[in-house]
């Protein structure tokens, strides 16, 4: 199979970096400078190659290069004039297994309960895990599959996926196991897996025995099952919070993973709601990432910046929960790699990492081009998969997105229009989103 795709006559085409950087912090200068294409003139061509689901080639068609391309036979030719091409969004952190909406909370909430109340209250989380306990295996993967082409028309090519409303190994199992056949079986977006076992204590255990089940009962199944590739897990996460898991037993779970698990990589929720100065363990355990960080501290953003742990920043939830906001700022100028997420879970329904952006540039003071690299390039690097994703370069992945609008910025300015903006998504070469 040897699939060919051309676009070509586009206005702009957005690479983020060309060559091969895995990441940019804050301070680096290439974010200014962030590697785009634009036509120079209007007899400029701009086109991209994909074959075989990989980058052939990138440039004006006048170009050289392109004559070893020029002559060949194309499954799809899109016209993109008018258009600019960005790579696929990649959205670091979704809970996206679940039954029972949370509409009655959100109310609540509205009425000034805060999200604490309603956990220790047993809704919240606990309310989702009933639901979610009671489901089938079938419907959870039906529930899913809806969700995975939102976000994909969402303009995402890739996405991380948590497990986490089980708190116990039957339905953690079952979570996991939907999860893996989509990754396996969904191919209109890429998939990071997450276990999530300690996503909250469940009711009638202590913290400390919640912990004891994951190190002592879950870890080793979730070995054995990856083991015999029955499931594929990607990352590790917990929920590190007060009144949740304190940062030694995060520390505990992490530690038990990463001395079982082949390749696992941790990205822990940290500092959101009480600073608890996780980060210096993240740091110290090599962490691939942690998300939230509404209350990082400034001895933590300096321990960041020095390291390679991606700071995962979650817009959204910060508004609906009314949090503190992150120091994206601080974090930023002082040299942390900063990625973003969506955060889709019952509590903070968002799947659109284009409203994201736009909420990280308003509401966090990111630049358009930071957000764009936090969505994009660091989103890869925090989920370890910036070889093949991220942005435009030849041999990666072929995953776009092409705008309806000469200039890229118009995805994060058009704020709440990218129905109207996104004209096709596509994965691996393939066109998986076409708008009609
Ligand atoms: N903070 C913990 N986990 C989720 C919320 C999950 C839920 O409320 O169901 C988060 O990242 O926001
Ligand atoms: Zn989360």
């Amino acid at each position: 199979m040897n699939k060919k795709l051309l676009i070509h006559h586009a206005s702009q085409i957005v690479q983020i970096v060309s060559n091969g950087q895995p990441y940019l912090r804050g301070s680096d200068p290439n974010i200014k400078n962030l590697k785009i294409l634009s036509k120079q003139s209007p007899s400029d061509n701009l086109c991209i190659v994909s074959i075989n689901g990989k980058i052939e080639f990138i440039g004006l068609d006048t170009d050289e290069n392109y004559s070893n391309f020029k002559n060949l036979v194309y499954d799809s030719k899109i016209d993109a004039t008018n258009c600019s091409i960005l790579p696929g969004l990649i959205d670091s952190h979704t809970h996206p297994v679940w039954e029972g909406d949370r509409i009655n909370e959100f109310k609540m909430k509205l009425e000034g309960a805060t999200y604490m109340d309603i956990h220790k209250a047993g809704g919240g989380i606990h309310f989702t895990v009933r639901h979610t306990r009671d489901a089938s295996e079938c419907k959870l993967y039906e529930s899913l599959t809806k969700r995975l082409d939102n976000f994909s028309k969402s303009g995402t090519t890739f996405v991380e996926c948590k497990s986490g409303y089980g708190l116990e190994w039957e339905t953690e199992y079952k979570m996991l196991k939907v999860l893996t056949k989509a990754k396996r079986e969904y191919k209109s977006i890429g998939i990071s897996n997450t276990y999530l076992g300690g996503h909250a204590v469940p009711i009638g255990k202590t913290a400390d025995e919640a912990t004891d089940d994951i190190v002592e009962n879950q870890i080793p199944k979730l070995r054995d099952l990856i083991r015999s590739n029955d499931l594929e897990v990607d990352n590790i996460d917990v929920f590190c919070e007060k009144g949740v898991f304190d940062v030694e037993q995060t520390e505990r779970i992490m530690t038990k993973a990463l001395q079982n698990i082949e390749n696992i990589k941790i990205n822990f929720h940290s500092d959101e709601l009480y600073p608890l100065n996780s980060v210096e363990m993240a740091v110290r355990l090599k962490s691939k990432a942690v998300s939230h960080l509404e209350e990082i501290s400034d001895s933590e953003i300096e321990l960041m910046s020095k390291s390679e742990t991606v700071g995962i920043l979650l817009p959204t939830t910060a508004i609906i929960m009314q949090l503190k906001r992150p120091p994206a700022r601080k974090m930023l100028n002082s040299g942390c790699i900063i990625a973003l997420g969506s955060d889709f879970n019952p509590n903070a329904y968002c799947y659109a990492m284009p409203l994201v952006m736009n909420y990280a540039c308003i509401d966090l003071r990111l630049s358009m081009n930071e957000a764009l690299v936090a969505a994009t390039l660091n989103s890869a690097f925090a989920l370890g998969v910036e070889k093949s994703k991220g942005s435009l370069e030849i041999g990666k992945d072929a995953d776009f997105v092409v705008l309806n609008n000469e200039r890229w910025e118009n995805i994060i300015y058009q704020m709440g229009s990218h129905d109207q903006l996104i004209k096709y998504v596509i994965v691996n070469g393939q066109i998986v989103h076409q708008k009609n």
